[in-house]
C-alpha cells in the first residue's frame, strides 16, 4: 500500500474523463462540463478502463473520489445521439444499448470496488449519474446539488439498480416518489431522506470533498474494505451469516498492522497513523 502522505502524481486521460493518481488517492473526474458531464457509454467504457487501471496493486490505491468538473456532476445518460437517432428513425436509440453494454456494467465493477469511494456532487446528479454516485460508500453533495431519477418523464423504465438500492437506502415510499413520481430532491432533502452522507457549503465545496477523500485515503484500509464487503453482503444475507462472516472479517483485521497501531495507542488519546497495512 502507499503511504498516504508519499506524493506519486499522475493523471491519465480518457474520453471525456480524466484519472488522477495522488499519492494513495485515485480522483476520477468526468469530463464534458458543456453537457454537464452526461454519460456517454464511451465514457462508462472508459470508467471501466480507470477502474481495472486504479485496482493494479503497484498503484497502492487507498480511496477513489469521483467528481464532475464545471457546474454538474452528471446530467444523466447522454441523450444527444439518442435523439438523433430517434429523429431519422433509426431504431433502438444508443444510450439504451448502452444500459446493458456498458452503464449496467461500469456500475457492477463500481459496486464491487473494495477500496471506499466518495462522489462528491456538486450539482446535477440524475439517472445514470445518480446511480454512479449511489455506487459510492460516501456522497458528499454542495447546497447548490440536486438528485432527479427523471426516467418516467422520458416514458423509460428506470436502470442503474435504483429500484434495488433506493428502497433499501430511503425506504419503499421515498423510492416510490422518486421513481414513480421523478421528483427532484435538494442535496438538503437527500440528507433527510438518508441518500446521501453530508452536504456542504459551496463556497469551499471541492477542498471539503478532497478533504473527506484524503480522510478515507488515510484510513486503515484493510478494516474499510471488511465494512464495505460485510454491509453489501448484508443487504441480501441473513443476520446469522452475518454475525458468522463479522467474526472472520475481525479476525482478519485483529492481525493488521494498523489494528495493531491503534491498539497500541488505546486511552492515549493520540490518534493512531494508518498506512493501509
Ligand atoms: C438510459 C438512460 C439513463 C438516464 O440517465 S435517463 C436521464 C437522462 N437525463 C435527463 O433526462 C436530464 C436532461 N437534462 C436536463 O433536464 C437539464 O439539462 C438539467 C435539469 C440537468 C440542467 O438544466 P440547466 O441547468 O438549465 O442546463 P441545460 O441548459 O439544460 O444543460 C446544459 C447543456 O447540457 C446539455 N445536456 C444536459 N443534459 C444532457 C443529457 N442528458 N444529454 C446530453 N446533453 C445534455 C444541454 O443540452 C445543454 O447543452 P447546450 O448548452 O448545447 O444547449
Amino acid at each position: 500500500m502507499t503511504d498516504a502522505t508519499e506524493r506519486v502524481e499522475e493523471t491519465i486521460i480518457y474520453e471525456g474523463l480524466t484519472l488522477r493518481f495522488d499519492a494513495a488517492l485515485a480522483t476520477l473526474t468526468l469530463n464534458d462540463p458543456d453537457r454537464l458531464n452526461a454519460l456517454s457509454a464511451a465514457m462508462a467504457l472508459g470508467v471501466i478502463e480507470a477502474l481495472t487501471e486504479l485496482s493494479k496493486p503497484r498503484r497502492g490505491v487507498r480511496a477513489l473520489l469521483i467528481r464532475g468538473e464545471g457546474r454538474g456532476f452528471c446530467a444523466g445518460a447522454n441523450l444527444a445521439a439518442e435523439a438523433r437517432a430517434v429523429t431519422r428513425g433509426q431504431g433502438k436509440a444508443p444510450a439504451i444499448n448502452a444500459v446493458e453494454t456498458a452503464f449496467h456494467p461500469m456500475l457492477r465493477r463500481l459496486h464491487a470496488l473494495p477500496v471506499p469511494v466518495i462522489a462528491a456532487v456538486n450539482g446535477p446528479c440524475l439517472g445514470i449519474g445518480l446511480g454512479l454516485a449511489l455506487a459510492a460508500d460516501h456522497i458528499i453533495a454542495s447546497e447548490a446539488a440536486y438528485f432527479q431519477a427523471p426516467f418516467r418523464n422520458l416514458a423509460s423504465a428506470s436502470d442503474s439498480g435504483l429500484t434495488w438500492l433506493l428502497p433499501r437506502l430511503v425506504g419503499l415510499q421515498a423510492a416510490r416518489r422518486l421513481l414513480l413520481g421523478a421528483e427532484r430532491i435538494s442535496s438538503r432533502e437527500a440528507l433527510h431522506l438518508g441518500l446521501i452522507a453530508e452536504v456542504a457549503p459551496e463556497e469551499g465545496f471541492e477542498e471539503a470533498a478532497l478533504a473527506r477523500a484524503a480522510a478515507f485515503a488515510a484510513g486503515p484500509t484493510i478494516a474499510l474494505m471488511e465494512i464495505k464487503r460485510l454491509l453489501a453482503d448484508g443487504l441480501s444475507g441473513e443476520l446469522d451469516s452475518a454475525f458468522e462472516a463479522e467474526a472472520r472479517a475481525v479476525a482478519r483485521t485483529g492481525r493488521t498492522k494498523d489494528n495493531l497501531a491503534a491498539m497500541r495507542l488505546f486511552g492515549t488519546k493520540q490518534a493512531p497513523e494508518f498506512t493501509g497495512q
